[in-house]
């Protein structure tokens, strides 16, 4: 099944160009499984590479979720190996898009839990559904796991210290108006004028140029992003020792069936 769709060198009706909008299409909550980090991450290489390209924006073809995080099944009851498969993917999706040279553009129209919020911060800007229903936020220690310490910089970076203190420890859910206070996003729009309103946000970040942007940009998260690049294999192993323990296993399969019985 096709993971997402991509749709590069878009002119719009305003004659925006060389914009890409990435949607992902995993059904049904566009978990971030193996699979789909792997598509995001070729499709984001291709765009870098792409001289015609300035801009991302990503988005979900799923209602009412953006992205429901990591895929909890490739982390649970599955091997060491595999599990350090896939946490080289996920460093390398965030490594990708927190030091991308395009402006990124994050059009959240759904909730946005745990990897799915990592993978909006990762964005220059951020626009949400204004929903109630919606949620957003770092909730890993409300599954009884920890957040690394990359997570952590990118929501220190965005919202600051103290709010990451209460964030972080307490897995805090925000709804988006709750998001837009804390500066965990930028802007809230009616539902459906989330991607309209990320294509004239666009427009305003293409008005600076390029080279000074970039500069800038880099400037800025190199030192978060040198620390994950110096740590990356340690990163790995910690991972793969925290997630394999019995007790995080066990904490994975409650929160599994959890999410089962709310269904039902
Ligand atoms: C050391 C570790 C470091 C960091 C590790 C992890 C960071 C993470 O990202 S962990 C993932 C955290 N994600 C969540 O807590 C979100 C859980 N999901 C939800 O809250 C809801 O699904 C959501 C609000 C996103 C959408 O709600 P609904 O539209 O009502 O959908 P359902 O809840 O009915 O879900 C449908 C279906 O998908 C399964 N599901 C949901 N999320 C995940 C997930 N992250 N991974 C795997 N599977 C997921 C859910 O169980 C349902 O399955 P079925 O019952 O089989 O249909």
């Amino acid at each position: 099944a096709t993971k997402m769709a991509l749709r590069a060198g878009l002119r719009s009706k305003r004659g925006l160009t060389g914009v890409a909008v990435m949607r992902m299409q995993s059904p049904p909550v566009n978990s971030l499984n193996l699979e789909l980090l792997t598509d995001i991450c070729i499709a984001l290489e291709k765009l870098e590479m792409d001289k015609s390209c300035r801009g991302l924006i990503i988005t979900s073809n799923q209602p009412k979720v953006f992205s429901a995080g990591l895929d909890i099944l490739e982390m649970y009851g599955k091997s060491p190996e595999h599990c350090g498969e896939f946490w080289k993917a996920v460093q390398e999706m965030w490594l990708k898009f927190y030091g991308s040279n395009l402006v990124t553009i994050a059009a959240i129209n759904g909730s946005s839990p745990a990897g799915g919020c990592l993978m909006a911060m990762t964005c220059d800007y951020r626009i949400m559904a204004d929903n109630p229903r919606y949620s957003i936020g770092l909730n890993e220690t409300q599954l009884g796991i920890v957040a690394p310490f990359w997570f952590k910089d990118t929501l220190m970076n965005t919202v600051g210290h103290r709010t990451t203190e209460m964030a972080l420890e307490l897995g805090l859910l925000y709804s988006p108006a709750e998001a837009l206070k804390i500066g965990m996003v930028d802007q809230l729009v009616p539902e459906d004028q989330v991607l309209t309103t990320a294509t004239e946000a666009m427009t305003k970040w293409l008005a600076i140029p390029d080279h000074a942007r970039q500069i800038t940009k880099s400037m800025i998260r190199k030192p978060t992003i040198d620390k994950l690049m110096s740590n990356r294999e340690d990163d790995v192993k910690n991972f793969v020792k925290f997630i394999s323990k019995d007790s995080i296993q066990k904490s994975l399969g409650v929160y599994l069936e959890m999410l089962k019985k709310r269904k039902a």
